[in-house]
């Protein structure tokens, strides 16, 4: 996803967003259909049968300038839609950052969720997003954003070292070792049945 570059970016960028929806009109955003978690969800049944049924958008965001050196400040933001495959919620890919020292920064600006987190040693760490509450998610640790609302998109700022890069071969063969799931209508960290897989 991040253009690799070996020269710095020397302008000043500016991009307008809303505070609420995180939405900006300067820029494309990057989508994610349902369709795009293959595999991810741990009820397949399930996952299969909604995205047949509608292939709803499941989260997009923006990379709102794309510098890609270790000096540099990647940053956009990021809006998960609220939803659940079978008991859990709609949820980001998630990802280590190739790397894997490389931290990340997020603000939440609306809605509510969970930030869930994963070193490759096994370490688990979950932190609640609501608005006005920043997150810092360390170096080494994978992540996922998780929206537990029923009915709020959950928006958040983040920002990154440009030279981080994306790695998400060893989430999508193993998976979180934790899922995020409603019971009585609220969200329940439980193992993830499929994990390693
Ligand atoms: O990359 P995903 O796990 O699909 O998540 C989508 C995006 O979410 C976050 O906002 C990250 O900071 C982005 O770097 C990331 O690409
Ligand atoms: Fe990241």
């Amino acid at each position: 996803m991040t253009a690799s570059s070996t020269i710095p970016t020397t302008r000043a960028v500016a991009t307008a967003f809303d505070l609420t929806t995180g939405l900006t009109e300067d820029r494309a955003s990057l989508k994610r259909p349902l369709s795009a978690m293959a595999g991810m969800y741990s009820d397949t049944a399930a996952f299969d049968a909604q995205v047949a049924r509608d292939d709803v958008l499941s989260y997009e965001f923006y990379d709102f300038d794309v510098p890609s050196l270790e000096t540099e400040v990647a940053y956009g933001t990021s809006i998960t839609y609220p939803g659940k495959v079978g008991d859990e919620y709609f949820m980001t890919k998630g990802h280590f950052h190739t790397r894997l020292e490389s931290a990340e920064i997020y603000f939440c600006l609306s809605g509510q969720g969970l930030m869930l987190m994963e070193s490759p040693e096994g370490d688990v760490q979950v932190e609640e997003f609501r608005p006005g509450r920043s997150v810092y998610v360390p170096g080494r640790y994978a992540h996922r954003s998780v929206n537990t609302s029923s009915d709020e998109p959950l928006i958040t700022f983040f920002a990154f070292p440009g030279d981080a890069g994306h790695d998400y071969g060893t989430i999508e063969t193993k998976g979180f070792r934790k899922i995020v799931v409603e019971r009585d209508g609220a969200p329940v960290l439980l193992d993830n049945p499929r994990w390693g897989n």
